[in-house]
């Protein structure tokens, strides 16, 4: 095992869901806190996109894994036990819908996030407007499917997955970047599903927290 560097940030939802997975598959590595928004981010050393999570395998070849859906794939074709995705075909890819809806709700609220950061009167309200009314239909989505899910702990096959992390990293980040949020009063059971699966360790222990920008981004 290559000694394993993960590029993250504090707040990073989109990082939450592979610190979680590493600990998960005990897959040690040593965690790179960054602020990506600064000049003096390592990531577009490792990613043209450069953007975090990156997470830099650190052996000869010198490979970076970046794109946090993309990593969760990688890790799990690459160490497949113990498994983050349900046994069958349609379980993982309705794992992978998950996934897609919660990293969709963390792309529309960043976007709404550094548009209320522009000058006054350099605003688009409508532009905020659509990306928060994205993120309310996502919540909306994933309220629905733990409805379906009965109340169980995990939202799929009765054991922990893809689905639970995704949207585990989701709601841990609103809950600290938008704490306004009505999403908690708004979906009860999609709270208290929250609340306990933020309570396994590999969660408790990769709680979201804020980071200073220091640069100016927009
Ligand atoms: N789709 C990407 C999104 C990653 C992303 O947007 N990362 C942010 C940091 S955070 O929002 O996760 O905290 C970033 O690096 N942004 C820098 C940039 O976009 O230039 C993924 O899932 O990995």
């Amino acid at each position: 095992m290559a000694n394993w560097t993960l590029i993250s940030a504090s707040p990073s939802p989109y990082a939450r869901k592979v610190r979680i997975a590493l600990q998960e598959k005990n897959l040690p590595f040593t965690l790179q806190v960054e602020v990506p928004w600064d000049s003096t981010t390592k990531t577009p050393q490792y990613n043209p996109l450069e953007k975090l999570p990156v997470l830099l395998l650190n052996d000869e070849a010198n490979i970076a894994i970046y794109e946090s859906h993309y990593i969760m794939e990688w890790l799990e074709a690459k160490y497949p036990s113990p498994s983050l995705m349900p046994p069958d075909l349609d379980g993982k890819l309705f794992a992978k819908k998950v996934e897609v809806i919660a990293d969709g709700i963390c792309d529309a609220l960043v976007l709404a996030f550094f548009e209320k950061k522009r000058e006054e009167g350099m605003r688009s309200e409508a532009w905020t407007e659509r990306q928060m009314r994205k993120a309310d239909g996502g919540l909306a989505a994933l309220a629905t499917f733990v409805e379906q899910a009965g109340g169980s702990e995990f939202l799929i096959g009765g054991k922990l997955t893809l689905a639970d992390i995704a949207i585990g990293a989701v709601l841990g980040w609103l809950s600290l970047r938008w704490p306004d949020h009505q999403w908690k009063t708004k979906h009860p059971r999609l709270n208290e599903y929250f609340e306990r699966l933020d309570q396994r360790p590999t969660f408790a222990n990769t709680r979201p927290s804020a980071q200073t920008i220091t640069d100016k981004v927009v």
